[in-house]
């Protein structure tokens, strides 16, 4: 019993019955979902670093390449202590549906290094960081596979390691190779905010086709980093109010609605949203069961199991985060009648602005802020209309849908390559 509880959690047997379901769906070649099912590459590193207790500690890393039939591959590096290879490989694959739906000549990578960051000194994380693109640096580069920030990691370690993959190449200059780095450094504009503004106008689109208003709709975020935060301080500057957020630490709740600079302000002091004054301390589930019109996911996978999703009080739920929802959590939702923006349409704002900082990077010429958000908003809107077009037509749920929408895309490149007849 307990082994199958453990599978029905396993991200990468998630993932795999997702595109099972796509192809289901499709009446796709079967031999799309034999080439889909797991990364092509995998690779496994061991990291020594030099503690500053003088200690020698050995830490693990993954990086899996989904599919390299599109394009380079693509995808962010987490830092955390519960990755697993599983994990990793689940990311990745999500990365490929996720840069089809929006139409990015990219397949999908991730990678993650098992380690608490927390526990680091910044000369012991800058090891690491320098230690992991070592390793890595055979596997990647600006025409083979781009990594990028994901949990835990930002554009300080971006820097570190592009500095490091070029030392690795005898010197040179290679900022295609990684993106999410600093703007002096060949960073685009608008990254830092992009998953949460790409989540933003897919929000705006459910919206108005629910004809739920967003002045004055409750939002509830659960993860309060690169995502949460500025899907928060962005749908507040569209007169939506949120009502409460969470971190790792624990959530806050308060009916007037928090003002999200100032709560940023509070994490930034103390470490945690935990004891921004007079507000109510929420555990997650409570938060994530919250009325409001809608909840943003934006931490890790698995927070919305079935159990939880019976007790969801929310129109929209916007995925910002990877996976997370599990199967039985998305049938509770889908028979509730809410409203789902599944994680690769609804977070895909990241890597397509990723995508237009490897252009800029490759072409040498920079764009304005104005210019990315006009090519963020054009892509992440018509992604959205195509997924529920898709849902509508095949009477689909949202996921679904925007699975069927990558697969297709795939499949015809996988064709084009002539791979499939
Ligand atoms: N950074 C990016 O560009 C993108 C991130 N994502 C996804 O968004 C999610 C969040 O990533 P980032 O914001 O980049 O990471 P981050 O490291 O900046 O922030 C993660 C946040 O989640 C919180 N958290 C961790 N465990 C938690 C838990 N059990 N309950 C509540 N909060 C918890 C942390 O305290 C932190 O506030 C991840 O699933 C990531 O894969 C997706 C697309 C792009
Ligand atoms: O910006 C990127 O290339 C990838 C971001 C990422 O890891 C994600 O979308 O999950």
């Amino acid at each position: 019993m307990r082994a199958v509880q453990e599978d029905l959690r396993n991200p990468f047997r998630i993932a795999q019955q997702q595109v099972r379901h796509a192809v289901d769906a499709l009446g796709a070649d079967e031999r799309v979902y034999e080439i889909l099912k797991a990364p092509q590459r995998t690779v496994e590193v061991q990291i020594p670093v030099r503690m500053d207790d003088g200690r020698l500690q050995v830490f693990t890393g993954y990086r899996c390449q989904h599919l390299r039939s599109i394009g380079p591959t693509k995808g962010g590096i987490r830092f955390h202590p519960q990755v697993t290879l599983d994990e990793v490989r689940a990311l990745s694959m999500w990365m490929t549906f996720k840069t089809a739906v929006v139409g990015l000549p990219y397949g999908g990578a991730k990678g993650g290094v098992i380690v608490d960051p927390k526990q680091l000194s910044e000369r012991e994380l800058e090891a690491l960081a320098r230690g992991y693109i070592r390793e890595i640096a055979p596997v990647i580069g600006p025409e083979r596979d781009i990594p990028a920030p994901d949990v835990n990691t930002d554009a300080r370690i971006m820097a570190w390691m592009m500095d490091e993959y070029e030392r690795t190449r005898g010197g040179g200059a290679f900022p295609g190779v990684i993106t999410g780095k600093p703007l002096v450094l060949g960073g685009s504009e608008g990254r830092a905010a992009a998953t949460g503004q790409g989540l933003v106008y897919t929000v705006r689109e459910a919206a108005a086709r629910l004809g739920v208003p967003l002045a004055g709709a409750r939002v509830v975020i659960q993860g309060f980093g690169n995502a949460g935060t500025f899907t928060g301080t962005l749908l507040e500057q569209m007169g939506a109010r949120v009502v409460a957020v969470s971190d790792s630490r624990g959530g806050i709740f308060s009916p007037k609605g928090l003002k999200m600079a100032d709560v940023i302000e509070h994490k930034r002091r103390t470490g945690s949203v935990v004891g921004f004054p007079e507000t109510e301390a929420v555990t997650q589930q409570e938060l994530l069961q919250l009325e409001c019109e809608i909840l943003v996911p934006a931490a890790l996978e698995n927070q919305i199991t079935g159990e939880v999703a019976r007790g969801i009080r929310a129109r929209i739920v916007a995925e910002a985060a990877n996976g997370p929802t599990t199967p039985d959590g998305d049938q509770v939702l889908a028979e509730r009648g809410i409203f789902l923006i599944p994680d690769i349409l609804a977070n895909a704002g990241g890597v397509t602005v990723s995508y237009f900082e490897w252009v800029q990077n490759l072409s040498g010429l920079y764009w304005t802020e104005a210019e990315v958000l006009h090519r963020l908003e054009e892509r992440m809107v018509a992604a959205f209309h195509r997924v529920t077009r898709t849902a509508e037509g095949r009477g689909l749920d949202m996921r679904t849908a925007a699975y069927v929408v990558a697969v297709q895309r795939i499949t015809e490149a996988l064709k084009a390559r002539g791979l499939l007849d």
